[in-house]
């Protein structure tokens, strides 16, 4: 069921404009793809459909692409739950103040990505420890799971 996010904020949106070119997820990147997760209670989600040129064999979403959007979910996931364990609002915030990168990822790609419909992200939390925090996702198209992926993302020092 794709949730209605039109009157959510997408953690991305939150991020400072000087920090906001991420090729992945950056609202000021033009070129990039402008992934945008949104917390919906104990979850994460984010939808992106891919372009054609996207392929990998033909009819199925090239790896580095789900990767792509997995990572910037995964970052996007991760400081929204730094925010949601520290009791931060971020209903009226106009930028999240948590920055968070990727230190590891990995994606386990459990079934070809079919090309031309919605792919659904979505990202649990596992774990917080000090500035690592752990982050479970999962790719759905069509109802199938195609890929898994976790991240460790660290929070950055001020
Ligand atoms: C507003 C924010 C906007 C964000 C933009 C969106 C981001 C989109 C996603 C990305 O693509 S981010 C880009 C790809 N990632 C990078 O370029 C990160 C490169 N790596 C670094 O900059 C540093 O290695 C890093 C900031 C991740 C960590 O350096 P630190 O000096 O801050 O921390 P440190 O090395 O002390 O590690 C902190 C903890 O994490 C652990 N750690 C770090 N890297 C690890 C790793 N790879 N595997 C396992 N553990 C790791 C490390 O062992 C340690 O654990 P303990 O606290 O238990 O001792």
């Amino acid at each position: 069921m794709h949730i209605n996010t039109k009157n959510l904020k997408a953690i991305q949106d939150l991020y400072p404009d000087e920090l906001a070119h991420c090729y992945g997820c950056g609202k000021s990147n033009p070129d990039g793809f402008q992934l945008k997760t949104y917390l919906v209670g104990d979850e994460t989600i984010a939808y992106f459909t891919p372009q054609p040129k996207y392929t990998a064999l033909p009819g199925s979403v090239y790896g580095g692409l789900i990767a792509s959007i997995l990572d910037c979910h995964g970052t996007g996931s991760a400081a929204a739950f730094v925010c949601k364990n520290e009791h931060i609002s971020l209903v009226d915030a106009t930028t999240i103040p948590v920055r968070c990168v990727t230190a590891l990822l990995k994606i386990d790609f459990k079934n070809p990505t079919p090309m031309g419909v919605e792919l659904e992200l979505k990202g649990k939390l596992r774990s917080i420890e000090g500035r690592k925090i752990w982050v479970d996702m999962t790719l759905t198209a069509n109802g199938i799971i195609c890929a898994t992926g976790e991240i460790l993302a660290i929070r950055l020092k001020d």
